[in-house]
């Protein structure tokens, strides 16, 4: 049923998307689009190709959406597709003190030149090398390169250029054109992250990206309709990287519950399976329901990128802003939660969760850039709460807010409470999902107006903006970190309205009851503050998680089995689906490298010899 709605949805959009450039009278592109649209996920368009194909597809071709004219769209799109063009997006500038987080700080230049009708490309400093774009070192042979735009002598800030790299019959690289990888990393050891430096590089007027901003012939720059535009493959990158978060977070609850089913260990005879363990299930089943959390917000990432970017086709640029600090603030909420959990699934294997037969070794490598990659967490935490303090301010001067932040509109009517302890709690019953979603938002709104509070106070000690900032930074993260979880239990609480079936729609309350409760112990003193719940409640949450875990358990494999992840995707001996871990295990280390003769090696060269001098 999941995969034919995903059909229908896929489908819609590409009608949508389709509609949408007839509109606006473009006569190319439609196929590329509609290919690209009706591929939610590059690895599952193209299955069994490398991970550095698969950031081609999953950065090059997003860049190109975003960002190409229709006629550049029918230069590079298909050539792109059919991986004659081979491409990387190159944002970055070698990570010093300096900061390559600081796009605006980018020293990459693009200088117009009118007499040949080009842009003459140069890394100027050892400091603006790129450094790091996945499959920039050995496998592009183009890069999507962000550099500031010299023309008419005057700067305009940061644009996109694609840039040819090495040459499309011997792959050497071209003239200008220095190259290569930055060695071995944490992970990923299979991509070949790169460098790059420009030496007065040219490529055609026609290789900048023009979709918004533009270039004439003779020099003249004609200004995008927002300058923030240039941003928008990070928006669309980051909406993915919430869906991946689900994923990954998935694929370790998988492997850790179906494992904590096979495995028992007790004095107890006959001995329980770890699963039955009250802490086994406290370490699994909130990550459980974290997973099914993530996957439905990602699923809403994609829904409203998909709607706003339509809008901001047609000229509507009113919700970027939004769209921006929810994909940057969920970004960093999903990644960082999901890096822990992976950590714990790994640990409530025991030994075996260390081994690579396991996968979540791999699982955690792959995963954990993510927390710093596409936008460093604390950095996209610190956007939204920029947001979140502009909506804030804008709700104090009395202008309604619309959107996911219109709950800051309550501020004015809501005493934040100086004497919590007399106050009424916000929850009256901790088993009513809507009184805890209302809980989370005035979580959220006292946090904002304690970020807004500790600013006042720090200009009001005659500090400039940038070091109020700074020193309000703490609170200002909280701040987005619980906006972000009153946008996840409110989005887990809404899903359930869709769910029909009555079996399946009490075990997924039951799950998102559990999220909901298990995230206000692990923030207890914020909820308690503000006055929001009792400690009585307190404890009364803490008795019915544990009724939770009981009332989970017996479908907990069953929830794990639901993300329906493949035995050969899952690559898990300790996941596999039939459960048979332990003889396969053995096969496993059978097959290990060093197990392929009898007497290793060594024995001959070096034991040997020593042994016949003794
Ligand atoms: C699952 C897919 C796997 C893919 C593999 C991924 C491999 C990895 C790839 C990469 O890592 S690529 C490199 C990624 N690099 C970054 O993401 C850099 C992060 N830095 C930034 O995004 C920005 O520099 C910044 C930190 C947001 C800068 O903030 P600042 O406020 O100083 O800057 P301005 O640039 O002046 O912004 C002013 C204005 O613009 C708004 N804004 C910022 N970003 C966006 C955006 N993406 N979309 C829309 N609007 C944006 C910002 O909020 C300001 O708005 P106002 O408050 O002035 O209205
Ligand atoms: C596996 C991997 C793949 C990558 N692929 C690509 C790619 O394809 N293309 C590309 O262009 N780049 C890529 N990158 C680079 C990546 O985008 C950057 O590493 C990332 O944006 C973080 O920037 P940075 O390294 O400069 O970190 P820094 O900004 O130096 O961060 C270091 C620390 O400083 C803190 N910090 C920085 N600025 C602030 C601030 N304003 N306020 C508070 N704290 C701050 C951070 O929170 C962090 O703790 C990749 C990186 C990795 C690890």
């Amino acid at each position: 049923i999941d995969v034919f709605w995903s059909i229908i949805w896929h489908f819609l959009m590409a009608i949508h998307n389709l509609c949408l450039l007839l509109l606006s009278g473009l006569s190319t592109s439609v196929f590329a689009l509609l290919l690209y649209t009706c591929a939610p996920w590059p690895s599952s368009v193209h299955p069994g190709r490398s991970e550095p194909l698969d950031l081609h597809l999953g950065m090059f071709l997003p860049t190109l959406l975003n960002q190409a004219t229709p006629e550049q769209m029918d230069r590079f799109f298909m050539p792109a597709w059919n991986l004659e063009i081979i491409g990387t997006y190159a944002r970055l500038r070698w990570a010093t003190v300096k900061l390559c987080t600081h796009l605006r700080g980018l020293e990459t230049t693009a200088t117009y030149d009118p007499s040949t009708q080009e842009f003459v490309l140069n890394s100027p400093t050892i400091t603006s090398i790129k450094w790091w774009p996945g499959a920039l070192g050995k496998t592009s042979n183009h890069a999507v390169v962000l550099a500031q735009l010299y023309t008419q002598g005057k700067c305009h800030g940061l644009h996109a250029f694609i840039v040819q790299l090495r040459d499309m019959d011997t792959h050497i690289p071209l003239p200008g054109i220095d190259v290569g990888d930055i060695g071995p990393k944490f992970g990923f050891s299979e991509v070949d992250n790169g460098f790059l430096k420009l030496d007065n590089v040219r490529i055609p007027r026609e290789n900048m990206l023009m979709k918004y901003a533009k270039v004439e012939p003779d020099g003249s720059y004609l200004k995008p309709p927002s300058a923030k535009l240039t941003y928008g493959t990070m928006v669309f990158i980051r909406s993915l990287i919430v869906g991946q978060s689900a994923f990954s977070l998935a694929k370790a609850c998988t492997i850790a519950i179906r494992y904590s089913t096979v495995r028992h260990q007790s004095e107890i005879q006959p001995e329980p399976q770890i699963l039955d363990y009250q802490t086994q299930q406290y370490k699994l089943f909130p990550l459980l329901a974290t997973a099914y959390a993530f996957t439905f917000v990602g699923q809403y990432m994609s829904q409203i990128y998909h709607r706003i970017t339509g809008d901001i086709n047609q000229g509507d640029f009113n919700e970027l802003p939004e769209l921006h600090a929810l994909s940057a603030g969920l970004k960093a909420f999903t990644t960082w939660t999901t890096n822990s959990g992976i950590e714990v699934c790994r640990m409530s294997c025991g030994g075996h969760g260390y081994s690579c037969s396991s996968a979540l070794p791999d699982i955690y490598a792959e995963f954990t850039p993510t927390c710093t990659y596409e936008g460093e967490n604390t950095v996209m935490m610190l956007q939204t709460a920029r947001y979140l303090l502009k909506s804030y301010k804008q709700a104090k001067a009395g202008q309604q807010l619309s959107g996911i932040v219109s709950y800051l509109n309550e501020m004015e009517q809501r005493q934040v409470q100086a004497h919590p302890a007399s106050a009424r709690p916000t929850v009256v019953d901790i088993n009513d999902l809507s009184n805890l979603v209302e809980c989370y938002k005035q979580r959220a709104a006292t946090l904002v107006d304690l970020a807004a509070r500790s600013i006042q106070q720090e200009l009001q000690k005659r500090r400039s903006q940038e070091d109020a900032w700074n020193n309000s930074a703490i609170d200002l993260v909280r701040a987005s970190d619980a906006h972000c979880h009153f946008v996840v239990v409110k989005l887990f609480t809404e899903k359930l309205s869709e769910i029909g079936d009555t079996a399946i729609h009490a075990v997924v309350s039951n799950l998102a009851l559990l999220y909901a409760l298990h995230g206000i112990t692990q923030s207890s003193g914020d909820f308690l503050q503000a006055g929001l719940l009792t400690v009585p409640q307190m404890l009364q949450i803490s008795v019915r998680i544990k009724e939770l875990l009981c009332q989970l358990r017996p479908n907990a494999v069953a929830l794990v089995d639901a993300f329906d992840f493949h035995d050969k995707k899952l690559k898990s001996v300790l996941g596999r689906y039939d459960g048979n871990v332990y003889e396969n295990l053995f096969d496993w280390a059978r097959r290990s490298p060093l197990n392929a003769t009898e007497v290793h090696e060594s024995f001959h060269k070096y034991l040997k010899p020593l042994r016949s001098k003794l």
